[in-house]
């Protein structure tokens, strides 16, 4: 698909009609649809299923990670994968994928794929930014409560059938500061929440962000460790990011504090925070996120943090709500949707922004030319040329680093006009992909 031009032998006056849905607009399509083949893996809601369904797609559907053999080998096949935090898109695996032309991140975090590798593929990846930002706030504000209150152990020792009604350390959260380490959709939620409930909020971020109510920006992380009674990590995985919460910075948090990490399992050294709740200087720890974590629900779970005190393990949930996962398949479906078929690649996470008004009902001799193109001097003078002898309705181009997106509508007299400007396009030598939607 990404590098050939089927033409279905269906005239295009009749492709027009079949679809068309709003009588204002035609409904762009690439010429072969109905071979777009999704390749859905993690248990995304059912909702992007229809979506994509709806759309005329084939879906594979996964309710886990692939291997990455079994990966490499389904990848191959497919225009477009989407996926959640567990599956690495690296350049290997998407060295393999010939035909994709976007993936979907179900998720906020993207450090999941080679983002650079895939743009200079023309691989658009899209994610969605926010949609369970706020079921990790509020886990997390659970979190803190279970922590305060040892409800971990409690409740392990009661199914253990064990009764030990104990106050001694155990705390309300009124009053008491919680620390936010990355000031972005999660941390300002969980900013407000905390508030609400009675607590202090001091946090530290490396963009200048505005404080959300009486909140308090600390001018350097160290600070905020000092602080605070709570630490609550919201921070990407970034290479700066990977053990920025080591031995020194546990050592730096007060005595009897608690750490919590919903972010990335990178984020936190997992040794130094097993060693510094086995010898008390920290009074609980709740993590939703591993450095290495398995593909599949089951047994076989291993971490150094498994059975230290007052320690809150779970199975990266933070953001598994129905709401969250609703709305999330929803967004990056429909965002997949209009990339394929209207080549829009509004909120794209590693191209370009680019959206070209819809085309009329009414005008029956629009095709949009969508082409990715290495960004070096030279190549929309080529376009341009090559689309000179036509009528250009509209075009937009940008480009993000080194990959440039452009799209351009042009009144086409018959199918042999499109293949004409597909091929001669095509041939430029730093074109990426091609494709003609109409
Ligand atoms: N446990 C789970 O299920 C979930 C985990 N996440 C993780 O949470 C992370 C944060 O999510 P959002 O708040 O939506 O992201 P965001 O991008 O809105 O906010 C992240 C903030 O961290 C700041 N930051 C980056 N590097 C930093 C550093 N070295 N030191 C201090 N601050 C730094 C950024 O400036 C930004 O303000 C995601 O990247 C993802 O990895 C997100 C959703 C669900
Ligand atoms: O729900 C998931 O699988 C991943 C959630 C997450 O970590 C994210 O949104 O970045």
């Amino acid at each position: 698909m990404a590098g050939e031009l089927k033409i279905e032998s269906v005239p295009i006056s009749r492709r027009d009609s079949f679809n068309a849905r709003d009588k204002h607009t035609r409904d762009l399509k690439p010429f072969n649809s109905g071979d777009i083949k999704v390749l859905l893996l993690e248990n995304v809601s059912p909702k992007a299923v229809d979506i994509l369904k709806r759309a005329g797609y084939q879906v594979d559907f996964y309710t886990k990670a692939l291997d990455k053999e079994t990966l490499i080998e389904k990848i191959k096949d497919v225009h477009a994968v989407g996926i959640r935090s567990k599956t690495k898109l690296t350049e290997e695996v998407l060295s393999h994928a010939s035909k994709l032309l976007t993936i979907g991140c179900f998720c906020i975090g993207t450090n999941q794929v080679d983002l650079a590798y895939a743009a200079s593929r023309g691989i658009c990846v899209f994610n969605s930014p926010f949609s369970n930002s706020r079921s990790v706030a509020e886990l997390v504000i659970a979190e803190i409560i279970l922590l305060a209150r040892q409800l971990g152990d409690r409740s392990r020792e009661m199914h253990d059938g064990v009764w030990n009604k104990v106050s001694k350390n155990c705390y309300e959260i009124r009053g008491k500061t919680l620390g936010i380490v990355g000031y972005g959709h999660i941390g300002t939620q969980l900013s407000v929440l905390a508030e609400s409930l009675g607590m202090h909020v001091i946090w530290y971020d490396i963009l200048p962000v505005m404080p959300i109510g009486m909140s308090k920006a600390a001018e350097t992380l160290d600070e905020v460790l000092a602080e605070a009674d709570f630490v609550s990590c919201h921070v990407p995985e970034t290479p700066e990011t990977k053990n920025m919460i080591g031995a020194r910075e546990l050592a730096v948090m007060k005595k009897g504090s608690y750490l919590i990490n919903a972010s990335r399992g990178t984020v936190v050294d997992i040794e130094a925070l097993a060693a510094a709740l086995k010898s008390g200087h920290l009074a609980g720890a709740a993590v939703d996120v591993y450095p290495s974590e398995p593909l599949a629900n089951g047994p076989g779970f291993e971490s150094a943090l498994r059975n230290c005190p007052n320690t809150l393990l779970t199975p990266h949930i933070g953001g598994s709500t129905e709401e969250a996962q609703r709305m999330i398949g929803i967004e990056v479906a429909t965002a997949i949707t209009k990339f394929v078929d209207s080549g829009t690649s509004i909120n794209a996470v590693n191209f370009a922004e680019c959206d070209l008004r819809a085309i009329p009902s009414t005008d029956r001799t629009t095709a949009r030319i969508v082409n990715v193109h290495q960004n070096v001097p030279g190549v929309l003078r080529q376009i341009n040329n090559i689309l000179a002898n036509y009528n250009v309705n509209k075009q937009i181009s940008d480009s993000k680093g080194d990959v440039a997106y452009f799209m351009a509508d042009v009144t086409v007299q018959n199918q042999e006009d499109i293949t004409t400007i597909y091929e001669k396009i095509k041939e430029i030598q730093e074109n990426i992909i091609t494709r003609v939607l109409f």
